[in-house]
């Protein structure tokens, strides 16, 4: 008989592996406790926008033509604890109010929550992403609380898909990695793991606390290219050097790679800047800061970006206050295909430059509504058009595809200047300098 899947917490990652888990053929229950996102779900709509999650949603959940019908939702702990062979725990783990640390209450209350309803065997599998150490704490609690008793245990499988790719990375991911006390526990992951999903996947099993460190220190990886690159940005800024050469220069070595060199405003989202913070304050609570003060240098040259775009805008200006000056903003979300405004470098540049005096006017082709929700005295029009209307600078911050396909010509003739400033190095320069607009980019040569 196929095993039965739960999953706890129906967000970005959650809402995408129970629909997964439904297509791989496993019938699937998933809670949140938030009523407005289950009743979404049921409806067949996601919370948020992720490329193709609501086609797959809509193949198996009830009431849709030709659906499965094994993707289910509910509010109920105790006929999650009656239905789930194997639970997959994908709450929120945010950077706590004023600390670097990691806020575990979510992660505690779910777990918590479930195991007090695990009646018969279970395995519960930790997601979410969590301070190294958490997992053997997390297996006390259900040990205490589960009903099962030892027939309810605890494995942990971080996560590394990307937003705007979740579907993909989520059913074709590039390695899984299981953290596992015991042969049982190591079985039931294979068993949800085998093909379509697994097939030719490398398969790492490990222990509680290197699972929990491999996603910190892989996050931390990439965040460190990124802050690597965008110093190299600022070096080719004091010397005339152009860093998306660079960056292609010293990607076509394979101990380097292309991927994640392209200078910019820096990262953002819901996990890179609050995953290294948590990883040094774990660090200290290790007594091994030292091991990790590098991150430190990575998070502020990151935050610095956004800065430094604020001076690239004032300078090409002429110098001098915002007061006045209007300024159109493409991109809201911290990254393109995604309607993720989670620490967003976009919105944090708009926002300086309004708190400046500046006239702000910021198009998303999909972030708009959050991005009004936690930026409401910002001014939104509705299309990139509109919100280059009158303006005297246009700051490309998100690289949507929408963004890159903009005509230059036609822009132009709405724009009050033809000032372009791209955040992102993803636009083409010959093209904007080509229709007659000022193209500049950090780390780039002005002409
Ligand atoms: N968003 C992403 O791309 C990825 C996220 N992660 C990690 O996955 C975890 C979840 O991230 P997101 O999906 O982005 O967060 P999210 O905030 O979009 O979703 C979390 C969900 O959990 C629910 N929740 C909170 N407390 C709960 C409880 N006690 N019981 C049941 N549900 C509860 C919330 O209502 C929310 O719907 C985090 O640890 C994150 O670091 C890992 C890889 C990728
Ligand atoms: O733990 C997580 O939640 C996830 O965090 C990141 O995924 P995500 O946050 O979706 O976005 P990324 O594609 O990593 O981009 C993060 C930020 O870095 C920026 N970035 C990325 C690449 C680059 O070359 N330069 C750059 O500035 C992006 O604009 C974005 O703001 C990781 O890539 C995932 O593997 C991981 O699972």
């Amino acid at each position: 008989m196929s095993l039965k899947i739960t999953v706890i917490g129906t967000g970005y990652l959650g809402a995408t592996h129970a629909a997964a888990m439904a297509e791989l053929g496993f019938e699937v229950l998933a809670l949140d406790v938030v009523k407005e996102k289950i009743e979404m779900l049921e409806r067949g709509e996601t919370p948020m926008y992720e490329p193709g999650l609501e086609e797959l949603l809509r193949r198996h959940v009830a009431g849709f033509e030709g659906s499965t019908g094994r993707l289910r939702f509910t509010q109920d702990w105790a006929e999650v604890g009656a239905f789930g062979d194997v639970h997959f725990v994908c709450v929120n783990t945010p950077q706590k109010h004023g600390e670097y640390a990691c806020d575990m209450s979510y992660v505690e209350s779910a777990i918590g929550s479930l195991a007090a309803h695990l009646t018969r065997p279970a395995l519960v599998v930790g997601k979410s992403t969590v301070p190294v150490g958490s997992a053997d704490g997390l297996a006390r609690t259900i040990a205490a609380l589960a009903p099962a008793g030892a027939d309810a245990e605890l494995a942990w499988n971080p996560e590394f898909l990307r937003e705007g790719f979740a579907v993909q990375d989520t059913l074709h991911p590039d390695r899984i990695v299981v953290g596992v006390r015991s042969e049982r526990a190591e079985r039931l992951l294979r068993e949800v793991y085998a093909t379509p999903l697994g097939e030719g996947t490398p398969f790492v099993v490990t222990d509680f606390p290197t699972a929990e460190l491999v996603k910190t220190s892989a996050n931390s990886f990439l965040a460190t290219k990124i802050s690597f690159i965008n110093a190299m940005a600022e070096m080719c800024e004091a010397s005339g050097g152009d860093v998306a050469k660079l960056a292609e220069a010293i990607g076509y070595d394979d101990r380097i790679g292309k991927k994640f060199l392209r200078a910019g405003i820096g990262f953002g989202g819901g996990c890179l800047p609050k995953d290294i913070r948590a990883f040094m304050a774990r660090a200290g609570e290790l007594g091994v800061d030292q091991a990790l003060t590098f991150l430190r240098e990575i998070d502020s040259i990151n935050m610095r970006q956004r800065g430094q775009m604020v001076e690239l805008a004032r300078q090409a200006l002429g110098g001098g206050p915002f007061l006045g000056r209007r300024i159109a903003v493409l991109g809201a979300t911290f990254k393109p295909d995604s309607d993720d405004v989670r620490d967003s470098p976009a919105l944090n540049v708009a926002g300086q430059i309004h708190l400046q005096g500046g006239q702000v006017t910021v198009y998303d082709p999909k972030g708009m509504d959050n991005a009004r929700r936690i930026f409401p005295t910002l001014a939104y029009a509705d299309s990139a058009r509109e919100a280059v209307r009158g303006a005297d600078a246009v700051l490309h911050l998100t690289e949507w595809r929408e963004f890159r396909e903009l005509d230059p010509a036609a822009l132009g003739e709405v724009a009050a200047a033809r000032l372009i400033l791209d955040g992102r190095n993803a636009l083409d320069p010959a093209l904007w300098r080509a229709a007659g607009w000022t193209y500049r980019a950090m780390g780039r040569p002005t002409a």
